[in-house]
């Protein structure tokens, strides 16, 4: 029992257990990411009630996560049909639906499927639960975000600072990569990863790593490394040879950001996180000029996303990488608001 309270504690990185209390949604909750995500949100103290839908096999994961002597209600939604009830009054929809990448595939070669699974949840969420905070871990985060705003433009509930590109996972992985290499415990290690979250896009910002990395460390070293970072996503496709991408990585990445948002509506703040989200008015004085969307360091509060923090200094590596990934990172975000202004979704999942 003290072993379980223990887990709980770190799944979510927390105190005891707080008074304010959240529906949440996993809109794909059956899949890789989705079960072991909806396992560690059912041991979130911050948590009532947990909605898991997905189009194929929620009753049983429903039923199982259900089990865990841990606070949330679960309850497991099946289809279309049951898609308004699963979203009605949640206030953070954490979206992992689509189809996972293959050997020999680029995220963007997803996008044909997982385009219009993103636009049709979340035309859901824009009509049963418009308020919410909506958390898009579907690829190519790059375009799926930008899709999911246009969709909310258009029904007329759109706030930028309540929509997420979840790239915590490049994050965890800097820390992981880092904290190898220098000998050091992950939990004590931070870097900045910025910019979007597919190849070149993912930005880590070595020279702000803390603790630092070694002054004595060859340039091809921190070059190799920024490489291993920017294509692990890859290095778990290859080593699953077939069988999908991240799955539990991600799932532990999600928790951790649904657990910053629930931290910050809580009025926990300040709470700091990276993710990738639209470029305001507000931003535009700390986000590289000419980019609709970039993930860059936020100060999140009750309504969202209250400041997005500047980028800090770039050493000339990371500032030569910020220009190389613009073309790709721009052409993605174009390609997310050319399909969503095309139409509406063949099969609206309302
Ligand atoms: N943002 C990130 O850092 C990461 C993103 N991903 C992406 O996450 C997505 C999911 O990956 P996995 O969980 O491994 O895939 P998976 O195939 O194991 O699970 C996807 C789930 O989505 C469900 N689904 C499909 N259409 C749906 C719909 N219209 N409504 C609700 N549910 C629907 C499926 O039934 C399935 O249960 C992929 O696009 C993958 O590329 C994966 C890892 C990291
Ligand atoms: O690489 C993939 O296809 C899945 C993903 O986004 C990641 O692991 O970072």
């Amino acid at each position: 029992m003290a072993a379980l309270n223990r887990l709980q504690k770190i799944a979510s990185h927390l105190d005891p257990p707080k008074t304010v209390k959240f529906k949440v949604a996993v809109l794909g909750a059956a899949g890789g990411i989705g079960q072991p995500l909806s396992m560690l949100l059912k041991m979130s103290p911050y948590i009532s009630e947990l909605s898991l839908y997905d189009v194929a096999n929620t009753p049983g994961v429903a039923a199982d996560i259900s089990h865990m002597s841990t606070g949330a209600r679960v309850k497991g939604y099946l289809g279309p049909a049951q898609l308004p009830a699963a979203l009605t009054a949640c206030q953070l929809v954490i979206i992992p639906a689509g189809v996972p990448r293959k050997p020999g595939m680029t995220r963007d070669d997803l996008f044909n499927i997982n385009a219009g699974i993103v636009r049709g949840l979340v035309e859901a969420v824009a009509t049963h639960c418009p308020s919410a905070w909506v958390a898009i871990i579907s690829n190519p985060v790059n375009s799926t975000v930008p899709i999911a705003a246009e969709v909310l433009k258009k029904a007329g509930v759109f706030q930028p600072g309540r929509l997420f590109g979840v790239t915590t996972l490049d994050v965890v992985r800097a820390e992981a990569f880092v904290a190898e290499l220098v000998g050091a415990d992950p939990r004590d290690v931070s870097v900045p990863v910025v910019g979007g979250h597919a190849g070149i896009t993912i930005l880590p910002l070595l020279s702000q790593s803390r603790p630092p990395l070694p002054a004595s460390m060859p340039l091809e070293q921190r070059k190799a490394l920024m490489a291993r970072i920017q294509d692990a996503g890859t290095e778990v496709v290859q080593a699953k040879a077939g069988a999908g991408s991240a799955t539990l990585s991600m799932a532990y990445a999600a928790a951790r950001f649904a657990d910053s948002c629930l931290r910050a509506m809580s009025g926990e703040g300040p709470v700091t996180e990276y993710a990738y989200v639209a470029a305001t008015a507000a931003s535009s004085s700390v986000v590289p000029a000419g980019l609709p969307y970039f993930s860059s360091p936020l100060r999140l509060g009750r309504g969202g996303v209250e400041e997005v923090l500047p980028l800090g200094p770039l050493d000339a590596l990371e500032a030569e990488n910020l220009a190389a990934m613009k073309d790709e990172l721009l052409g993605s975000i174009r390609k997310g608001v050319e399909f969503a202004a095309k139409g509406p979704a063949a099969a609206p999942a309302k």
